[in-house]
């Protein structure tokens, strides 16, 4: 499947007042699939809103190449824009127009009727505050009405940079529940930028995580995590044999054993059903095994901080 978005050794570089050179972006990779939710991460200053602005046509770039909808930008820009909707920018409103009348005037301008305004005030949480004008709006608010207004003419491609930025917990749930929606029955693919690993965890198909303007790593949050998932094992047997279950398990070269709260915790094990039997053979009889559970935030911080691991899809091209 031709990916939506597709993008190859992207370079932006700034310069200083001083003429010293920054490469904000520097040979960046990534591509999004049709219809996935697809998270972008990284740390403060990694570049995702540059590639995200670049991506817009809103900065103009040094080298690389981008295609949206198997269309380049920025060269055939006019024939993608119709289908993109975006919030990158700190959205910016007329504060005395009421948020009906800020989407009406947009909807008016794209050819789409009243009955479309009504609708993406509903998707975001807002018809309630429809005829409230905007400068008495909070900032979640004013995020909600900046996504009405990406969705007034129903892109195909939603890119939000850090569409939780603002929301209360019912807001960040309501947000997840719409991108989630768009992407699995509106026929939508959905890129955000998020700091908030926790709810990509749970709103996102696939990521991208970038580091220094290069990524370090993309693929399905599934596999991410499994990639990641921690061999460390957690035991539980019968108090009086935890000692027995240790001399069993240090027995074997390359396995770790350590008693931890009462429970038995084992590294190195070829896997959970080799701790069973080895146990067993010794006439020990466990309680309870699991693995560790590892969430997308230790996956991250493991990566930013080494600066990569190779690629879950592809090989492990940085
Ligand atoms: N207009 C600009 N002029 C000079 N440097 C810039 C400009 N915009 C961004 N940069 C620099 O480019 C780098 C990448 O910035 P960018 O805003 O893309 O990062 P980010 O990943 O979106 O960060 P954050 O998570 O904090 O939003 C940073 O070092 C930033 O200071």
């Amino acid at each position: 499947m031709t990916p939506v978005i597709e993008i190859s050794g992207l370079r932006k570089t700034y310069r200083s007042l001083f003429g010293k050179t920054h490469h904000a972006v520097d040979g960046l990779d990534m591509s999004v699939e049709p219809n996935q939710v697809h998270g972008f991460l990284g740390p403060n200053g990694s570049g995702k809103t540059t590639t995200l602005r670049s991506l817009l046509g809103l900065v103009s770039v040094q080298g690389g190449t981008m295609r949206v909808f198997d269309r380049p930008v920025p060269d055939r820009l006019a024939e993608v824009v119709p289908l993109v909707g975006a919030v990158v920018e700190a959205p910016r409103f007329f504060e005395k127009f009421s948020a009906f009348t800020t989407l009406q005037l947009l909807a008016t301008s794209v050819g789409m009727p009243t009955q479309r305004v009504h609708e993406v005030l509903e998707q975001v949480g807002l018809t309630h505050y429809a005829n409230f004008r905007v400068g008495s709006f909070s900032l979640g608010m004013k995020q909600r009405l900046a996504v009405a207004q990406a969705l007034i003419k129903r892109p195909r491609l939603l890119i939000l940079d850090e569409p939780a930025n603002g929301l209360d917990p019912a807001g960040i749930h309501q947000m997840r529940t719409l991108l989630r929606t768009l992407a699995k029955d509106f026929d939508t693919t959905v890129l955000v930028s998020s700091h908030v690993l926790s709810e990509v965890q749970q709103l996102c198909d696939t990521v991208t995580i970038i580091s220094h303007g290069r990524r370090i790593q993309a693929g399905s949050v599934k596999d991410l995590m499994s990639a990641a998932a921690s061999n460390e094992l957690s035991v539980s047997v019968a108090p009086e044999e935890i000692t027995a279950a240790l001399e069993a398990l240090h027995a074997h070269e390359g396995v770790v054993a350590a008693h931890v709260d009462g429970q038995l915790t084992v590294t190195g094990a070829p896997d959970p059903s080799w701790v069973t039997k080895t146990l067993a053979d010794h006439d020990i009889y466990l309680s309870g095994l699991s693995r560790r559970s590892i969430n997308l935030e230790e996956v991250y911080l493991k990566l930013t901080a080494q600066g990569g691991l190779e690629d879950v899809h592809e090989g492990g091209q940085e």
